[in-house]
């Protein structure tokens, strides 16, 4: 049987990792980091390019892999229009899209720039997998209550459909198969109702909706959040910032680690047991809005992404909504096997590649 040799590349914030698979078999694996002084000469998360290009070239070659070598480059796929989840062909309107930043600036907007760019010269195909803009959303998840505003799904889709994928199996049955609730636990947390095979509803882990998370708010009370926004002491920038990047844990305990709250909680800090505590009533209490979403009838519960590590919010976690189904913790994420597994579909023959045209 023919062998395919795959790069994967997902960039994040402050790193790139960059993964190369024979078939299933990992053979190479690398965490690229970049110092805020190299990152921030850049004005936009796309002006990064060719600096980000480069250093994966770079890494290539210190592990002897050449690029002619590959039979596929895949990339984890960014801010682009909202469309179903699998495995995407990168074309030339995704490009623009991504480049133009369509639904904002995202460091994964980059993933199916350099997968196409290092793909052409290998004359190999590029693919995306499972982007943050999957939507498969039922129509009655979308009314917000405001005509003005529309729910959108953004959420850790690729994580999340691969740790679905992997209940299913462990339960001997296919994802289409199942009713599955996954809870992403990390930077940000995303909560999503799984009906067999499709994300029917999701919290918008990018912009105030679900529970607060590490540096993000979550959803607020909006009267509040009006009265703040007009209050004249903050920009639009600022409130932003507020929501994404410096809310939630950050804003109350001054730390994104949870390892950190963990230790301040062991010290007997008391207001960290509090907000680490109200993390975990909030992301059960979204579990337990999308049982109601799945009608009661769920498979399995998953608990997932950085903070799934700690023993300390998935037994909180699950003493609140263990009634409702099994709870199986896969800890972390494991988007690079993810995306090298999305491509590999493609690649065998068992997939069709989509295309992107929204
Ligand atoms: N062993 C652990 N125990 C508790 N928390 C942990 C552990 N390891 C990592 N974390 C926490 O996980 C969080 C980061 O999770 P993760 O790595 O999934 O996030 P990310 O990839 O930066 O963001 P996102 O998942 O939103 O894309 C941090 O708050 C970190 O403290
Ligand atoms: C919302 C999906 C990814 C992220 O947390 O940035």
């Amino acid at each position: 049987m023919k062998e395919f040799k795959i790069l994967a590349i997902n960039p994040g914030s402050t790193s790139t990792k960059i993964s190369v698979f024979q078939n299933e078999t990992l053979i190479m694996e690398k965490t690229l980091r970049h110092s805020s002084e190299e990152i921030n000469k850049f004005e936009k998360i796309t002006d990064q390019f060719e600096f980000r290009k480069n250093v994966i070239i770079e890494a290539m070659d210190e592990a002897g892999i050449k690029i002619e070598d590959l039979d596929a480059v895949v990339g984890r796929g960014g801010l682009l229009k909202p469309i179903p989840g699998g495995t995407y062909e990168v074309s030339e309107n995704m490009i623009e899209d991504l480049k133009v930043g369509i639904l904002g600036e995202h460091a994964s907007n980059l993933g199916g720039i350099i997968a196409k760019e290092i793909a052409d010269s290998a004359f190999a195909p590029s693919f995306i997998v499972d982007p943050v803009v999957v939507d498969e959303m039922n129509d009655v998840a979308r009314i917000s209550g405001m005509p003005e505003i529309e729910r959108k799904s953004i959420f850790h889709a690729l994580n999340q459909k691969a740790t679905a994928r992997r209940a299913a199996a462990e339960m001997g049955k296919a994802y289409e198969d199942v009713n599955v609730i996954v809870a992403h636990l990390g930077g940000g947390i995303s909560v999503g109702a799984h009906e067999k095979g499709r994300v029917i509803d999701v919290n918008n882990a990018l912009d105030g909706e679900g529970p607060f998370s590490p540096e993000r708010t979550g959803g607020l009370p909006v009267g509040d959040l009006a009265k703040l926004c007009f209050s004249e002491k903050f920009t639009l920038d600022q409130i932003k910032k507020k929501i994404k990047g410096h809310g939630g844990i950050v804003a109350y305990l001054n730390t994104n680690d949870a390892r950190d709250v963990e230790k301040m909680i062991e010290e007997g800090n008391e207001e960290a047991k509090l907000v680490y505590d109200a993390m975990a009533y909030q992301v059960a209490k979204e579990i337990g809005s999308c049982a109601a979403v799945l009608k009661g009838k769920v498979d399995a519960i998953v608990l997932t992404g950085g903070i799934a590590y700690s023993k300390m919010i998935t037994t909180e976690i699950s003493e609140r909504v263990s009634f409702i189904g099994d709870i199986k913790i896969f800890p972390g994420e494991d988007e690079m096997t993810a995306l090298a597994e999305g491509a590999l579909r493609v690649m065998k023959g068992q997939e069709v590649p989509k295309k992107y045209e929204v």
